[in-house]
């Protein structure tokens, strides 16, 4: 039941609780960002060693979200939120993430390749795909469940304790913390390889990571219970939304608003994460950066939404204007992989076309995520992030999957040892970019119309 704080003060009013709990579910999310994209920059080292094909490495970055979308887990997952509550669903849900973590780093080891528990049984039916590829996407599909329910439940976490306070600024922050989890996988995870270049060393470190990030959520969950014991003895603090019921997830589907926002996000998205799981290898092929370095520049985009998510996120706190920063963004976005489309493979180019991606990843993220509880009211929060999470889990699917078809498939005949060619794969994520402008602008127009105030500040004064 959501519940709304007339006068008296609580421990969510103190800033640094409220700050502390902030470090502890985002030290939790950069645990299982820094996972999700653990495997990007090793795409050349999987063709060498596993023998994986770009369309083999594409499916298995689309199993994150093949639990997700068709077992409609993120579905199932907001309502266990939404019912269960947040400190079971997110210990839950980040068990569920370091138990597919596992199963992805044990894919990687000698030990299931040279015949180990599962090996014999992986290889005995689809025998295209090696067991190595089989067994990495049981693990990464966990893993995607796991890693988005907790981020559900973390976008929850952030608007339970900062409604109405810095609540862009800390979504930006968490974000900011999130985006530094892919930072350390795209710098570190090559080198983390070795001179030997084994490829379960880093997913090895990444496991332990996550259980870490455990940890930091159990400390969450002793802060939770303290505000929950709070509000339940406060007699100030009155029951004002209606329980949620299942149906309501149907419900989401009459407001204009929440069906832009679902769209934006999911073509946004599908034009920056499936790009960065083939940024790594653009890099090498294109740019012709060494395949350690590859990873580094790549970093130069969680770097940048790094220092400017939370910035941005401060000024749509105070100063709003929401809308308008998710259109620029999208703006942005065909820009940036029009450089990669189409301009020549001068590594200034590179540079120029990821840290104008690095903006376009900083703005919408920022203004998008914030503005959903302006769209959908807080007893139905947990569904509605759920139910963006799903949509955009369909493009997370299909375009890694896409990116590797169509880039095997432009390149078929290529002489050995020859670059490949991603202008076919980049054009596809232009067209990405240019479908979600469209839909930020019947955002704004449908905002303007409804008055759910996205242009305006988020802080009430
Ligand atoms: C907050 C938002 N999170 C998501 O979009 C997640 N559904 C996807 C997480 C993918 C992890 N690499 C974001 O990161 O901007």
């Amino acid at each position: 039941m959501a519940i709304t704080k007339a006068a008296s003060l609580s421990i969510r009013d103190s800033k640094s609780a409220r700050w502390f709990v902030l470090l502890t579910v985002s030290f939790l999310m950069l645990t299982g960002y820094f996972f999700t994209d653990i495997m990007s920059p090793l795409q050349g080292m999987l063709r060498d060693q596993m023998g994986w094909s770009n369309s083999s490495y594409g499916t298995f970055a689309g199993s994150y979200s093949v639990l997700n979308v068709f077992c409609l887990m993120l579905i199932f997952g907001g309502i266990i939120l939404d019912k269960a509550g947040i400190r079971f669903t997110g210990t839950f849900f980040v068990g569920i993430m370091i138990v597919g973590a596992f199963f992805n780093y044990y894919a990687m080891t000698d030990t299931f390749n040279n015949g180990g528990l599962g090996y014999d049984f992986l290889n005995s039916f689809l025998t295209d795909y090696k067991p190595s590829l089989k067994m990495a996407m049981i693990g990464y599909a966990l893993f995607g469940v796991g890693v988005e329910i907790a981020g559900i439940t973390v976008s929850r976490i952030i608007v339970k304790w900062f409604k109405g306070k810095e609540m862009a600024l800390a979504m930006g922050l968490e974000m900011a913390c999130a985006r530094g989890g892919m930072l350390i996988a795209f710098s570190a995870s090559p080198w983390m390889t070795g001179a030997d270049k084994i490829i379960s060393r880093p997913l090895a470190f990444g496991v332990i990571l996550l259980v870490i990030g455990l940890l930091a959520f159990f400390v969450h969950n002793m802060m939770d219970k303290r505000l929950d014991a709070e509000v339940a003895a406060d007699t100030s603090v009155v029951a004002s939304e209606e329980e949620f019921k299942a149906s309501d997830v149907f419900l989401l589907f009459k407001n204009p608003g929440f069906i832009l926002i679902s769209l934006l996000c999911v073509l946004f998205y599908s034009a920056v994460f499936p790009f960065t799981k083939f940024a790594p290898d653009l890099m090498v092929q294109k740019y012709g950066f060494a395949e350690e370095f590859s990873g580094m520049i790549v970093g130069l985009l969680p770097i940048g939404t790094m220092i400017l998510t939370p910035i941005f996120g401060a000024f749509m706190d105070k100063k709003g204007k929401s809308a308008s920063i998710m259109m620029l963004g999208s703006l942005l976005l065909i820009f940036s992989h029009t450089i990669f489309a189409f301009l020549p493979g001068n590594t200034g180019f590179a540079f120029a076309a990821m840290i104008v991606l690095g903006f376009a990843f900083s703005f919408v993220p920022a203004a998008m995520w914030p503005s959903v509880p302006k769209i959908i009211p807080e007893s139905r929060l947990g569904s509605a992030y759920a139910m963006i999470f799903m949509i955009q889990n369909v493009g997370l699917m299909l375009f890694p999957m896409l990116l590797g078809a169509v880039l095997d498939s432009a390149n078929e005949g290529l002489a050995e040892g020859a670059a490949l060619n991603y202008t076919e794969p980049m054009m596809l994520m232009v067209g990405c970019g240019i479908a979600a402008l469209v839909v930020a602008f019947f955002l704004r127009v449908v905002d303007k119309k409804r008055g759910y105030g996205l242009d305006l500040p988020n802080i009430q004064e």
